[in-house]
């Protein structure tokens, strides 16, 4: 049997006053698919995600997230219903140290853990325990220990991209997206982050939808990939089939698989 879709868009497109970012895109992402988003630069991709997010709202179209229309809906309520993301520039609080980075990002479940303590509630001191020891898997499944206790802003890009994947999964979403979650990292960093994160998303049954430009690792690690140019999905299939197809090729592949 078909999983059912974490998210679908129909017909979503949207203008950047004369230039079309999004033409019509219809995509269908199924539960806990990794999907992998590559294309040429200015194809769309950052622009897809912030639409997926409510970040920015599209000209026309919908997206239902799961069986949910939120083609209107504020990001901070699409936020509550389970949809998580990173930035292309990390996003992190510089002066808060990294074991309580972890912490911020799980706040739906510390935050109902504080209404709990008001109330002298036994559950939230245990939800409180257990965003603790979730915090602690994280920081030991990074190779962030050694590191806990510095302020963001002390951290190297490289590792700061770490701390932020381990942000954004400990919110345990229903739907991840990364954008450029390996920028900055070393290549073996960045093949162990994605299976990582690959691992870790299955274990949850985490949908994820992940931009990224290092070829090798969408090959050995997403189940999927959609290629956009110019604002529309010139190709979509397994990696062996898209790496295939003659428009994946023309518009991307092609200048990729010559720095392979
Ligand atoms: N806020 C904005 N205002 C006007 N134009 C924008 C805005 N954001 C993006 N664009 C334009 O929309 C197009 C798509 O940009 P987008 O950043 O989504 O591409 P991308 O595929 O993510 O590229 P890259 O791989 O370089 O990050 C580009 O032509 C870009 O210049």
């Amino acid at each position: 049997m078909q999983n059912k879709q974490m998210i679908s868009t129909q017909g979503l497109s949207l203008q950047f006053g004369g230039l079309q970012a999004l033409q019509q895109i219809s995509l269908q992402v199924p539960a806990g698919e990794f999907r992998g988003l590559i294309g040429p630069n200015g194809a769309g991709k950052t622009t897809l995600i912030n639409c997926l997010s409510g970040a920015i709202k599209p000209s026309s179209g919908s997206i239902i997230f799961d069986n949910i229309d939120v083609s209107s809906m504020p990001p901070h309520l699409i936020s509550h219903l389970g949809m998580s993301r990173s930035f292309q520039h990390v996003q992190l609080f510089g002066n808060r140290n990294v074991r309580d980075n972890i912490l911020i990002g799980m706040h739906r479940q510390i935050k109902q853990s504080i209404a709990g303590q008001i109330l002298g509630l036994p559950t939230s001191r245990r939800a409180e325990r257990e965003a603790g020891v979730i915090a602690d898997e994280l920081l030991t499944r990074f190779d962030l220990h050694d590191v806990a206790h510095l302020s963001a802003r002390q951290l190297p890009y490289g590792v700061l991209k770490r701390l932020d994947l381990a942000r954004a999964l400990s919110a345990r979403p229903k739907l991840l997206l990364l954008d450029e979650p390996t920028s900055g990292m070393s290549e073996q960093e960045a093949t162990d982050s994605i299976a990582l994160l690959k691992e870790l998303a299955r274990k949850d049954g985490m949908t994820l939808i992940v931009i990224e430009h290092n070829m090798r690792i969408m090959m050995n690690l997403a189940d999927r990939i959609t290629v956009l140019h110019l604002g529309r999905i010139i190709a979509e299939g397994s990696p062996q089939e898209v790496t295939r197809d003659p428009a994946a090729i023309e518009a991307y592949l092609g200048e990729e698989s010559t720095d392979a």
